[in-house]
């Protein structure tokens, strides 16, 4: 049983720093020879169910989105037959995996956390995250090699920390806790724009869940690449079982399953709703009530103050929209600015954006790279015409899909505060800016607030501390990560623990205990100590 498990304190649980890659720097020189065998190599990737590759014959091209005519291997698609092989697979792992000392459970993702941030292992998937996701090195780094090695220990740390609380005890009674894994298996459901979302699939089976992970197609050699770190650092067969297909070929068999037990999923807004309307649609079919837990879409705000720091508000900028092609959750990609800063705020983001070289994100001087796909593409290049239609453009607004699917880093500029430009999610390098008078502070908080269903990330700028906290006050519902003259992306496991609500997801903020107990179906043993004799209330008793 998992009780008061105690803390190893043998593993550092602070974040992990990136590297400067510097010129003549060694990880600049490990990069390099990585990026090149990642190019060198036909990746073949097909789904893993109880550690066996499975292979239905429907492919497609895994390719870079900033050259797609360079592949880089091929994704083998399953279908409603595999995903139920990898359903009985988790349902034949849960029998022994969920009963292991914790000590062995956590084993092989510590050694995989430590073969990621210091062995060849880190060139490697962050090569892999700059090719199949287009990242700049800086940028995969951050996510495939940090952000993963922060989650697995922040599971650790939090799993143990969960099994130290328990219940109080009188005299004549030993009370406890066993935080059992789920019974039946977890669903996990990831993106494409966070290799480290493999946590999906990771923070669970820590707990002794076993996972059926379905990857986004988009970030298929990521996910393959993850879950092989994983069994190279000793993770058992059938623990974790990835099926690579669309949500439409794998959704509905595990959706439908009686042993469903959680749907841990983070993509967008619509997604998750049509799952969560497919779970309530077969409640009662289930063994157990599914737990449901998800991080979706997003508007993120930047609110600018009159007494914002105009430079550090347009770095800000840059920085929280155009950072991996705005393709982040977080992306800033509303900005409410006063009329009096608007003129010199707008020259500095005009100028700052020209700066901006976009391209191949392999080139160290590239900061923007390709969006994913060419249906992304599509939809920001009709976006984008519909911009320059209504005359909003500022700087930036066309895309080219000739070598890669490239979005040109964009301002703009809308009179009306409800148009969709400001208001929809368009997960690309867009910020659509909305002017307000000065005197306007109050209603525009009323609008930061209402004018869009979500509720993820945003931040205000202002160096007048009532403006500050009058913000704080009215958007208190508005952000889940709220930031004080700071962009709103770049959260850090453990320091910025992540998550919004309303249109954004359940808020279980990842890398936390509160995502975790979701995970956990707790029982609570009362043992008694005492020999009772008598039925009787003591005033009747003799
Ligand atoms: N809030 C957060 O923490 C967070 C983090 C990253 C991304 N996101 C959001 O993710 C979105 C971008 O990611 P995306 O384009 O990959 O999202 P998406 O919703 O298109 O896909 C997410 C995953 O769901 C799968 N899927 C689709 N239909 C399904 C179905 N019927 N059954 C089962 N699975 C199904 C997809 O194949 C993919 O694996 C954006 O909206 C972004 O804001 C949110
Ligand atoms: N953790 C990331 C967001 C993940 C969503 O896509 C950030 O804070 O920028």
């Amino acid at each position: 049983m998992n009780i008061s498990a105690g803390r190893t304190g043998l593993f550092p649980i602070g974040p992990t720093d990136p590297y400067a890659f510097a010129t003549g720097s060694t990880e600049r020189a490990e990069i390099a020879a990585a990026l090149d065998e990642i190019r060198n190599t036909d990746f073949q990737v097909a789904s893993n169910i109880a550690g066996k590759e499975v292979r239905t014959g429907r492919t497609m091209a895994i390719q870079a989105p900033h050259n797609h005519s360079q592949k880089l291997g091929e994704l083998d698609l399953a279908g409603p037959s595999e995903t139920q092989a990898a359903i009985d697979a988790s349902l034949d792992a849960a029998r022994w995996w969920g009963t292991l000392p914790w000590e062995e459970r956590v084993a092989p993702f510590l050694k995989a956390a430590d073969m990621l941030e210091h062995g060849p292992w880190r060139a490697k998937l962050n090569a892999a995250t700059m090719l199949e996701l287009s990242k700049t090195t800086y940028q995969a780094d951050i996510d495939a090699a940090c952000e993963t090695v922060d989650f697995i220990r922040a599971n650790v740390k939090n799993m143990l920390d969960m099994y130290e609380t328990q219940p109080g005890s009188q005299a004549g009674a030993w009370n406890r806790i066993e935080y059992r894994p789920l019974e039946g298996f977890v669903f996990a459901v990831t993106p494409f724009n966070f290799t480290c979302m493999n946590n999906l699939a990771f923070g669970p089976a820590v707990l002794g869940n076993t996972v059926v992970w379905k990857p986004a197609e988009s970030a298929s050699l990521v996910a393959h690449l993850s879950l092989q770190l994983l069994r190279e650092a000793g993770l058992p067969d059938g623990v974790i079982n990835v099926v690579y297909g669309t949500g439409g070929d794998v959704g509905p068999t595990a959706l439908g399953n009686e042993h469903l037990a959680a749907v841990h999923f983070t993509g967008s807004t619509g997604t998750f709703q049509h799952m969560w309307q497919e779970v309530g649609k077969n409640v009662g079919t289930y063994r157990n009530y599914p737990r449901v837990v998800g991080e979706t879409g997003g508007k993120d705000f930047i609110l600018a103050h009159p007494s914002a720091d105009l430079e550090a508000l347009a770095v800000a900028c840059i920085r929280g929209a155009y950072e991996f092609q705005g393709q982040k959750c977080s992306a800033a990609s509303r900005l409410y600015v006063p009329r009096s800063l608007w003129p010199r705020l707008k020259d500095r983001l005009v100028a700052l954006t020209e700066q901006i070289k976009v391209g191949d994100p392999t080139d160290p001087e590239v900061y923007v790279g390709a969006v994913i796909n060419s249906r992304q593409h599509a939809k920001h290049t009709e976006i984008l015409a519909r911009a320059r239609a209504e005359k909003a453009v500022v700087v930036g607004g066309n895309t080219d899909d000739s070598i890669g699917w490239f979005v040109d880093p964009t301002i703009l500029e809308v009179t009306d505060p409800h148009s969709p430009l400001i208001t929809e999610e368009i997960f690309a390098p867009v910020l659509t800016t909305y002017v307000y008078e000065d005197s306007d502070w109050n209603d525009v908080l009323r609008l930061v607030d209402t004018s869009t269903p979500y509720g993820l990330t945003g931040a205000v700028f202002a160096e007048d501390r009532r403006a500050v906290e009058e913000a704080d006050a009215a958007l208190r519902y508005t952000a889940g990560n709220f930031y004080i003259n700071d962009k709103p992306t770049g959260s850090v496991v453990g320091q910025q623990p992540f998550g919004g609500a309303r249109a954004s997801g359940t808020n279980d903020k990842a890398g936390t205990v509160w995502n975790l107990i979701r995970f956990a179906s707790p029982r609570t043993t009362k043992e008694n100590h005492l020999r009772v004799t008598d039925y009787r209330y003591p005033h009747l008793e003799k």
